[in-house]
């Protein structure tokens, strides 16, 4: 998978990582960026079943992100432990884990390479598979933007954010935030066979058919996968497996939709808050949780 956080140091001794087969597990999971930070997890207990869709919910600064960060060994836990069919993460590689993870972050790296490279990076059989990227682009939906760029799938795309302050012009194509989000989703798809798939706010900076889209396609992908999806659009993971509600560092509800919805807790009330502003033609706010 891409890797864009702090690396950490690789333990002495790797365990290798089989394929998962039962879950994830979350044990007593504390988490604070340094010891003056504040808690942002405070004692994390969740089983991410094989084969199950985990959404997380919750307020903004909940620690949902932070919580698929350590999934991917970003950070570890600073008390307890998250186990992958029993195996301490601590215990394995961080490269190795990654292999096993398809992730498309709410922070995803833009690279100054080619579109091709772009979806590919990190992978190299893909990176010399013309056809793997082209249908991982087709499945994420970018893959007519980028055939109608100058050079198609060898255009450079530029970031378009570092260069004035670096006094440099801008090399390469621009793309909007979402046609940038797609290239994120297309790597996402290219890993379609890990193990793991995480999906942070995938629908990000896309305009409301293209969320819908988007978010259809993605059903499709999850179904049958391990996959954990962070999204503030309720209606678009209410057909997780498994929804958990994110508050004060804890796991506060878990449960389906249903369950959730019939509970009357934090759940019940952010989704119909939400469901309300939809229905409300001039609410004001776009009813954005
Ligand atoms: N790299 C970091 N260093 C220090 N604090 C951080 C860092 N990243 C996040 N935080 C803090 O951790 C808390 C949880 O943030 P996180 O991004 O995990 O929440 P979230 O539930 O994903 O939020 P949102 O819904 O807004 O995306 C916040 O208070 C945030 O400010």
């Amino acid at each position: 998978m891409v890797t864009d956080g702090p690396d950490l140091p690789a333990p002495r001794h790797h365990k290798p990582l089989a394929p998962l087969l039962r879950g994830i597990e979350l044990r007593d999971v504390w988490f604070r960026y340094s010891d003056d930070h504040p808690w942002v997890l405070r004692g994390v207990n969740l089983f991410i079943p094989h084969g199950h869709t985990v959404a997380l919910v919750g307020r903004n600064g909940g620690g949902k992100s932070t919580l698929v960060k350590l999934l991917c060994r970003f950070y570890d836990p600073t008390r307890g432990a998250i186990l992958w069919d029993g195996v301490d993460l601590r215990d394995v590689a961080p490269e190795t884990l990654r292999d096993r993870i398809g992730a498309v972050f709410q922070d995803f790296v833009a690279y100054e390479l080619t579109a091709a490279d772009n979806i590919a990076v990190g992978d190299l059989a893909a990176s010399e598979d013309q056809a793997r990227v082209e249908r991982a682009a087709r499945d994420a939906g970018v893959h007519d933007t980028v055939a109608a760029l100058p050079y198609g799938y060898r255009t450079l795309l530029s970031r378009g954010f570092t260069s004035e302050e670096e006094g440099e012009e801008a090399e390469g194509v621009l793309l909007s935030g979402g046609q940038w989000q797609r290239v994120a989703l297309a790597r996402a798809f290219l890993r379609r066979d890990r193990d793991l798939m995480i999906l942070d706010e995938p629908s990000a900076g896309l305009d409301p058919e293209a969320e819908y889209e988007v978010h259809s396609r993605l059903a499709r992908l999850r179904s049958g996968r391990t996959s954990v999806v962070i999204s503030h659009r309720l209606g678009a993971v209410r057909d997780a497996d498994r929804i958990v509600v994110l508050a004060g560092g804890v796991v506060a509800e878990e449960g389906t939709h249903a369950a959730l919805l019939a509970g009357g807790g934090t759940y019940a009330q952010l989704f119909t808050r939400q469901a309300a502003g939809y229905r409300d033609e001039v609410h004001p706010t776009g009813a954005s949780l």
